[in-house]
C-alpha cells in the first residue's frame, strides 16, 4: 500500500463542463478542505475544458486527479499528479471494461508511475454513466460485494467505486463492497448534500466523493460534507 488516497476522508469532483456558483473561483474550490480533487464528468467533457480546470487549480496545493471518461479527454499536465483510470465492472458490454483502455495505450506513451486504477460498480441507472456504459444496476448487497473482491483479488484495482451519482445511495451495498475490500480504497459517491448525509457515507467508506453539490449549492455546502466526512473517520 502507501498510495495517496489511503488518508483521503473526502473527494471533490469537479465537472469540467459545468460552472462554479456565481462569485466563487478556484481559490475558494481548493480551500473547501476537500483532500483532492478529481476532475472529470459523463457528458461534453473536452480536453480543452479539462486544461481550464486544470491550470485554474495548479497553484494551489490540494492534490490534483484527472478522472477522463474517454481517451480523447486525458491531458498532460505537469500540474496533475495522476490519472484515476475508471473501469466499468457492470458495463454492458466489454467496450467500457478494457476496450477503451485497449484503444488508449496504443495512441499514448503513458506515465504509468501516476496512473491509477478505480473500478466502477455504478448503481444508479438514471445517471448519464450509467446510460453511457449500459450498467446492469439491478445488483444485490452480495452481487456488488462479489463485484468489489473480483476488482481487487482478480484485477488489481487500486480503488473501488460505488458510484450512485446523482442519488444518495444503500447504505447496506455500501458497506457490503467496503467489507469485501482488504487492500483496496472504498470511494463512494452519489448524492451527498451536506454534513449528515457525508457522516452517513463515511461511515460505510473510506472516502467520499461529493460532485454536483459544488456545481448547485457551492463551496461552503462542500466544507460541510468534508466535514461530515472527516468525524465519522475520527469517531
Ligand atoms: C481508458 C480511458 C482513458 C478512459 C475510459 C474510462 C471509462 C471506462 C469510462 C467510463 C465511465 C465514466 C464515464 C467515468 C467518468 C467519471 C464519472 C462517472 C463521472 C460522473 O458522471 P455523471 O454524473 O454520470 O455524468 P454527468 O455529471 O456528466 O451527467
Ligand atoms: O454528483 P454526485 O451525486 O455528488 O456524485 C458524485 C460522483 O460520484 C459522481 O461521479
Ligand atoms: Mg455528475
Amino acid at each position: 500500500m502507501n498510495n495517496p488516497w489511503d488518508d483521503w476522508d473526502h473527494v471533490l469532483k469537479v465537472d469540467p463542463d459545468k460552472d462554479l456558483r456565481p462569485g466563487e473561483t478556484f481559490e475558494d474550490v481548493c480551500r473547501t478542505g476537500t483532500d483532492a480533487i478529481e476532475i472529470g464528468g459523463t457528458l461534453d467533457v473536452t480536453a480543452e475544458k479539462m486544461s481550464r480546470v486544470v491550470d485554474a487549480a495548479a497553484e494551489y496545493d490540494v492534490p490534483l486527479y484527472q478522472e477522463p471518461s474517454n481517451p480523447g479527454v486525458v491531458i498532460d499536465s505537469p500540474a496533475l499528479d495522476g490519472y484515476l483510470i475508471p473501469t466499468v465492472f457492470n458495463a454492458g458490454g466489454p467496450f467500457w471494461i478494457t476496450g477503451a483502455h485497449k484503444e488508449w495505450v496504443r495512441i499514448d506513451d503513458l506515465d504509468w508511475s501516476r496512473t491509477h486504477t478505480e473500478a466502477y460498480i455504478v448503481m444508479n441507472p438514471e445517471a448519464s454513466v450509467a446510460q453511457l456504459t449500459e450498467a446492469d444496476c439491478d445488483l444485490s448487497a452480495d452481487d456488488v460485494a462479489a463485484y468489489a473482491k473480483v476488482a481487487e483479488r482478480m484485477f488489481g484495482q487500486e480503488i473501488v467505486y460505488v458510484e450512485y451519482s446523482g442519488t444518495f445511495g444503500d447504505t447496506e451495498k455500501v458497506a457490503a463492497a467496503h467489507d469485501a475490500v482488504a487492500d483496496a480504497t472504498l470511494f463512494y459517491g452519489g448524492g451527498i448534500h451536506d454534513y449528515e448525509s457525508a457522516n452517513e457515507m463515511a461511515a460505510h467508506s473510506d472516502v467520499i466523493v461529493v460532485g454536483d453539490l459544488l456545481h448547485d449549492e457551492g463551496v461552503d455546502a462542500v466544507r460541510e460534507t468534508v466535514e461530515g466526512a472527516k468525524d465519522a473517520h475520527d469517531d
